[in-house]
């Protein structure tokens, strides 16, 4: 890991904790997705996969350590899982999709010039036609694959996905999966949670598993091993809902050096509310001494 401020397109995490109501729920992780890198983030139900996500998008704040990511408006493109996200607006899928565009031109600038690109952007998904068509009449992979082409117009160098394909058909799947190839050759960072591990080892060549901690973290033929991932459900299981101590563990090994499961070393701490002291979504709580610290590169 680097001494310097995080470099564009990369994410740095110091020591970083997340979690919701002051109840802690990803904790202590050290390290760096190096830019231009492909990471799956891979864990049991519960392991804290959105929130890491959330954590780096900027939708919580940590409650303790730091996240460092560029902060250029729009560098961060961040899809949350298809639960979260309404499609009972109406939307067509052009509106939709020019959504992508709102960072670059704002939202009410005319799309009339930018149109060449939103037919673009919805022919690479496969969607020629559906301009007109309201988003809750999409199957579910349509729906998708619109989302997919608002993240190619949204440009960004860091693109966050959180279980992408899940439920999604498998037709779908291997035509987005090509999508989040080209971002990767293009160079651009792209991190996504995911559940398959075939799929995981099929496409990403690094992977990061945790179990409400960093467990492993470097390159997936040495990281998805039965050992780590038994370690990894362990822990998830015994992880008690109710506890606010978390055990501080070594930082797992980053940018690509040999894989190895991080170890407990007796450090317990508290990580009671009142020692942090801040409503997560506070957003405007500056004057908490752990703010969500993204560097500008
Ligand atoms: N908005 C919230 N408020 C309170 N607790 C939350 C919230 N969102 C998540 N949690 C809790 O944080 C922990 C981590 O959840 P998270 O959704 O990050 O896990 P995950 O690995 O993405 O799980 P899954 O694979 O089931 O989607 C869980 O205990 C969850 O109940």
């Amino acid at each position: 890991m680097s001494a310097g401020p995080a470099r564009a397109g990369a994410i740095r995490f110091r020591s970083l904790t997340l979690g919701y109501d002051r109840h802690p729920a990803v904790h202590h992780l050290d390290g760096t997705i190096a830019a231009g890198d492909l990471l799956a983030v891979v864990g049991p139900n519960g392991a804290g996969k959105s929130t890491l996500l959330k954590g780096i998008v900027g939708e919580i704040r940590p409650l303790d350590g730091a996240v460092e990511a560029e902060t250029r408006p729009g560098a961060i493109a961040y899809l949350p899982q298809a639960a979260e996200i309404d499609r009972s607006f109406p939307l067509s899928v052009l509106d939709l999709v020019a959504m992508g565009l709102w960072r670059p031109l704002g939202a009410w600038r005319s799309l009339t010039r930018q149109r060449p690109h939103l037919i673009d952007a919805l022919a690479a998904v496969g969607l020629t036609g559906f301009e007109d068509r309201p988003i809750g009449t999409l199957s579910g992979g349509q729906f998708q694959r619109a989302l997919f082409a608002r993240l190619i117009l949204q440009d960004a160098r860091i693109i966050l996905l959180d279980e992408p394909f899940t439920g999604i058909d498998e037709r779908t799947t291997a035509d987005l999966l090509a999508l989040i190839r080209g971002w990767h050759r293009e160079g651009r960072t792209v991190v996504a949670a995911l559940h398959d591990l075939s799929q995981v080892r099929a496409h990403f060549p690094s992977t990061l598993v945790i179990a409400r901690r960093p467990i492993a973290w470097g390159s997936t033929h040495e990281v998805l091993t039965p050992p780590v991932l038994a370690r990894a459900l362990r822990l998830s299981e015994a992880w008690d809902e109710a506890a606010a101590i978390c055990r501080h563990e070594a930082p797992p090994p980053t940018d690509g050096s040999p894989a190895a499961e991080t170890h407990d070393h007796g450090h317990g701490h508290a990580h009671h509310g009142h020692d942090h002291g801040h409503a997560p979504h506070d957003h405007h709580d500056h004057h908490h001494a752990h703010t969500h610290h993204r560097a500008v590169s």
